[in-house]
């Protein structure tokens, strides 16, 4: 299988300070990696190269071959921990705002057949997240899992080609986590996604994904912490990941 994402030789430096140093990657269509790492590791910063509001300091990155924009575009969604969503705008707004904004740039509205349309995909995308029956509920109506589903749709909606979930699962309450996992194997799965998910949580990160990538430095220089920063230090293929069923209940089994 090609390499969806290419990273060659990346770097990410704050003055004199290395971030991410001599990262090479690729990752392939439709696989599930999840990033793992100490705090501080660059995580986070890694996924913002990704979503392209950081550039790397040096080395490149190929999206399906291409230098990767150096702006988000629809091609990368992303979820992040806190909740994303409008707080002014309905369930079904909130997920037709994105189809809008690049079909109507100037006024974010659509009318007529087109609005039809728009309204149609989100609606479907709603109904694939479990939120079918909430479409004119605002954020603060629903539970925190509720308002996560709704910034998964925000993302899915726009068909992107790889989605981004930093630590999406981090705030909900363990019951919530485990319909979170079923939910978001299910639209990897039906969507055919490639997911980068970071994430504190081990047993997650070995549970979902398909890889699991861990981010930290080879060397330390107690005199100078700064001088060296993260790379992969551990890259763990799960080649189990097609032996994992969804319970009845929401969770999730490994053999
Ligand atoms: N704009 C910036 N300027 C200077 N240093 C920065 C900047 N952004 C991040 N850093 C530093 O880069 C390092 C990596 O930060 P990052 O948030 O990517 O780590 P992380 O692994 O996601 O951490 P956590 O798990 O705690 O969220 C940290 O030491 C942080 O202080």
């Amino acid at each position: 299988m090609s390499a969806l994402l290419s990273l060659r030789d990346v770097w990410v430096e704050y003055g004199d300070r290395i971030v991410i140093e001599k990262l090479d990657l690729d990752i392939e269509a439709q696989s599930f990696v999840s990033i793992v790492g100490p705090s501080g590791a660059g995580k986070s910063s890694f996924l913002r190269l990704i979503l392209g509001q950081e550039a790397p300091t040096r080395g490149t990155i190929l999206l399906d071959g291409e230098p990767l924009a150096p702006e988000c575009g629809p091609d990368r969604g992303v979820v992040f921990q806190r909740y994303s969503v409008f707080p002014h705008l309905s369930v079904l707004r909130n997920t037709m705002l994105g189809l809008e904004c690049p079909r109507a740039p100037f006024t974010a509205r659509l009318f007529g057949a087109a609005r039809r349309e728009a309204r149609d995909e989100a609606v479907a995308m709603l109904e694939a997240v479990g939120l079918g029956h909430s479409l004119d509920l605002y954020p603060a109506q629903m539970s925190g899992g509720m308002q996560q589903r709704l910034a998964i749709a925000q993302a899915l909606v726009m068909r992107p080609r790889i989605l981004l979930l930093d630590e999406p699962f981090g705030a909900l309450d363990p019951g919530i986590r485990a319909d979170m996992h079923a939910l978001i194997t299910k639209l990897w799965q039906d969507y055919a996604l490639t997911i980068v998910m970071v994430t504190h949580d081990i047993r997650e990160a070995f549970s979902l994904g398909t890889r699991v990538l861990t981010l930290d430095k080879r060397r330390h220089d107690p005199h100078a912490p700064h001088r060296y920063g993260a790379t992969v230090v551990y890259d763990i293929p799960l080649n189990n990941r097609a032996d994992r069923t969804i319970c009845e209940d929401g969770g999730i089994t490994i053999d």
